[in-house]
């Protein structure tokens, strides 16, 4: 069994990471309203738009716990949030979906999507995305600092400082690649198909922005906050 070490600033990050991950999730309020028995096409977009909203601000939350975000120029903050808002949510919606949730909630969740006007070209590959991050078993300090890889991601539109970007997201992959051996040690390849769920992402990301399209030409309203951190309406 290959022996792996973490140096006391890893230890620290990871932590602090962990607590950020645990500590910032959608409200049970929020999370109870998906067992509402209305189940139209309109009901479910409203319940997935008030998931979206609250979990815009769970992100913004988590983010600024990131050790050294606050440091980056605001503006950049600003940009690396945007830009990497949608990516951050498909993982964090592919790990509720993938984790057991209370009896019953990820079905109905998984259903809510399904039937909230999203055409059937976007949901075959999102629902392929939360097989392909189900199968991966990732353990929490996994799915807590790929979440922290994607928001740090350097060249995202409109950053200006992208080494100091860099130099932070290089920090969280050098833990990721030592937690995937610790957890994974008969998988080498492991971080390396983990990484490759950034690139299916970014995919994702794409297939998203054509989703809004086609929801605001059937008029389906966003909240304040989506419009402002998706850049519609
Ligand atoms: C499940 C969902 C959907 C969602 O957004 C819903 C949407 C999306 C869209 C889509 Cl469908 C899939 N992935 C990402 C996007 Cl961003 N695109 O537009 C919309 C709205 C505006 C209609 C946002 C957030 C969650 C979500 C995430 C985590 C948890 C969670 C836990 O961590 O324990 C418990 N619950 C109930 C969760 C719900």
């Amino acid at each position: 069994k290959k022996k792996v070490s973490f140096t006391k600033e890893q230890q620290a990050l990871m932590k602090v990471i962990i607590d950020a991950y645990n500590k910032h999730q959608i409200p049970q309020d929020v999370a109870k309203k998906l067992l509402q028995d209305k189940y139209s096409t309109e009901e479910n977009f409203l319940l997935l738009t008030e998931m979206a909203t609250s979990q815009v601000q769970v992100l913004v939350e988590f983010t600024k716990n990131i050790p050294g975000f606050l440091s980056l120029d605001r503006e950049d903050q600003i940009a690396l949030l945007k830009g990497s808002a949608v990516e951050a949510m498909f993982l964090r919606s592919a790990q509720a979906l993938n984790k057991k949730m209370p009896i019953g909630h990820t079905e109905v969740l998984e259903e809510r999507i399904r039937k909230s006007g999203i055409s059937e070209e976007f949901i075959k590959p999102m629902f392929n995305f939360y097989k392909s991050i189900g199968e991966l078993h990732m353990v929490l300090e996994e799915q807590a600092l790929l979440t922290t890889i994607t928001i740090l991601t350097p060249d995202r539109p409109y950053v200006k400082d992208q080494p100091a970007v860099e130099r932070l997201q290089e920090t969280a992959l050098d833990l990721l690649r030592k937690m995937c051996v610790l957890h994974h040690p008969q998988e080498p390849q492991y971080f390396a198909r983990l990484l490759g769920r950034l690139t299916e992402l970014r995919t994702l990301s794409h297939y998203h922005a054509e989703m809004l399209a086609s929801w605001r030409v059937n008029d389906h309203k966003f909240t304040p906050l989506l419009c402002e951190i998706w850049d519609v309406q």
